[in-house]
């Protein structure tokens, strides 16, 4: 087995900016161990995930796999791991990738500041992926910092919509079911052909659902049912509940799961995530401005204005002239859109703090951040020739923050200043 890079596979932080998750997933921790018979801090729940991601996805049909597809310039495994990461109370993410893909995936943990995450080969087939991941978990092997969990989740790298609280549905379920697995409603019908290609029978659509993922196993069950596992089995199964129900006689409990857990398969999935992680980050804005009074009304209006385009916008504010104690908890609440109304000083020096305060975040590691800054021109008084002339600069902060994956534009307002006092 392949230990993750250095610092990777104890719990520290769980990645970049996320801290301020962590009182979140603390009290769902304990939650999930008062719910799952455990007692916080006496016998905490040991609880790791093993994600499969050893495909090819022929069906995908590009020459890179489909788990290293880059969405918005980010490996689509990365959003997988970000998710899992966030959810405080999974101490261990193995991750089973082919040989030839090892170096690929290290470069991505070190470049996204993955935590907890630690690497096994992946097998011919997807159970086969899946039982070396048990098997890392399962032996004491030497210089291997894993240890045997009670809970094992099993989740695709493709799946990067997993929220925590059906991790905690399915681990709870799993608990006491000794198998749990998210389901949802089956969307076309399911039919059985005959021999010569005709229809033999349909299946009554309300009666079935969908086998999704996440699932979760008591870990000496699945282990067991991987142990006893037929060849056939693990070179054609599709459904690691049936393994536990053929070799271990336990019965899953299944899970209704949201809209978002379906599986990345084909081209069309890709365009689906990149728009609807584009929608998630662009539903919360912060105005930054030197002026507290400013702040206010300026949010205000920008609120009213985006509010008609958005479906939900969250607009804060926050004066930079507080040393942006308030700032830093709103980029460690992961907003990414910035509206930076430099009024009363010269015309950076409020977006170059809140650049220096962004890069020093790590924030934009995960997914790209918008700055807006904006600049007012009192026409009568400054010639916009020259005022634009002193914005010029800002294409040179552009090109350098575009770097560390943070889009700056300029905003110009120009308006007769002694009209905008009636
Ligand atoms: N030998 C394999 C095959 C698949 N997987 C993983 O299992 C998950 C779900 O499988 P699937 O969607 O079938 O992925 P692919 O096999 O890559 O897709 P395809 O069938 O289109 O080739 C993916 O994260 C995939 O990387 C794996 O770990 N090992
Ligand atoms: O068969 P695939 O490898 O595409 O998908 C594997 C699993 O995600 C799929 O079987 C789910 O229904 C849950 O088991």
């Amino acid at each position: 087995m392949e230990p993750g890079p250095p610092g990777s596979s104890r719990p520290t932080e769980p990645g970049p900016c996320l801290s301020s998750q962590q009182g979140a997933d603390q009290a769902a921790s304990a939650s999930l161990q008062s719910a799952a018979g455990a007692q916080p801090g006496r016998h905490s729940l040991a609880v790791a995930a093993v994600l499969p991601a050893g495909g090819c996805g022929e069906r995908m049909g590009v020459p890179t796999p489909k788990q290293f597809c880059p969405i918005l310039e980010r490996p689509l495994i990365s959003y997988t791991l970000q998710a899992l990461e966030r959810v405080y109370w999974i101490k261990d993410i193995v991750v089973a990738v082919t040989g030839e893909n090892m170096e690929v995936m290290k470069s991505i943990i070190q470049k996204y500041q993955h935590k907890r995450i630690s690497l096994v080969e992946a097998g011919v087939t997807r159970h086969r992926s899946i039982f070396n991941g048990l098997k890392a978990l399962a032996e004491d092997q030497l210089n291997c910092k894993l240890s045997k969990p009670e809970i094992v989740i099993v989740h695709d790298a493709v799946r990067p919509f997993v929220e925590e609280d059906t991790l905690l549905k399915v681990v709870t379920a799993a608990k006491k079911h000794g198998a749990a697995g998210a389901i949802r409603p089956l969307v076309s019908t399911v039919i059985s052909p005959s021999a010569d290609g005709c229809l033999d029978h349909s299946l009554e659509r309300a009666r079935h659902r969908a086998s999704e993922m996440p699932q979760a196993f008591l870990f000496d069950v699945i282990y067991e049912a991987y142990q006893q596992c037929s060849d056939y089995d693990l070179e054609f199964g599709t459904e690691c509940l049936q393994l536990a129900l053929k070799y271990c006689c336990t019965k899953a409990k299944l899970v209704e799961g949201s809209p978002d857990l379906w599986k990345v398969t084909y081209k069309r999935d890709l365009y689906a995530v990149e728009s609807i992680i584009k929608e998630k980050i662009s539903q919360e804005i912060c105005v930054v401005t030197d002026i507290e009074e400013d702040n206010k009304y300026v949010s205000h209006l920008l609120e009213e204005v985006l509010k008609s385009e958005l479906n939900h916008v969250k607009v804060t504010s926050e004066a930079l002239c507080h040393a942006g104690r308030d700032l830093q908890q709103i980029i460690l609440d992961q907003c990414y859109n910035f509206v930076c109304v430099n009024v009363m000083t010269s015309d950076f020096q409020e977006t170059q703090k809140l650049l220096s305060m962004l890069e020093e975040s790590n924030l934009s590691i995960l997914y790209p951040v918008v700055v807006v800054s904006v600049h007012f021109l009192d026409f009568k008084l400054v010639p916009p020739s020259q005022k634009m002339e002193s914005l010029m600069l800002i294409r040179e902060f552009a090109k350098e923050v575009k770097k560390r994956n943070i889009w700056l534009c300029g905003l110009l307002i120009s308006y007769p200043q002694d009209e905008q006092e009636h």
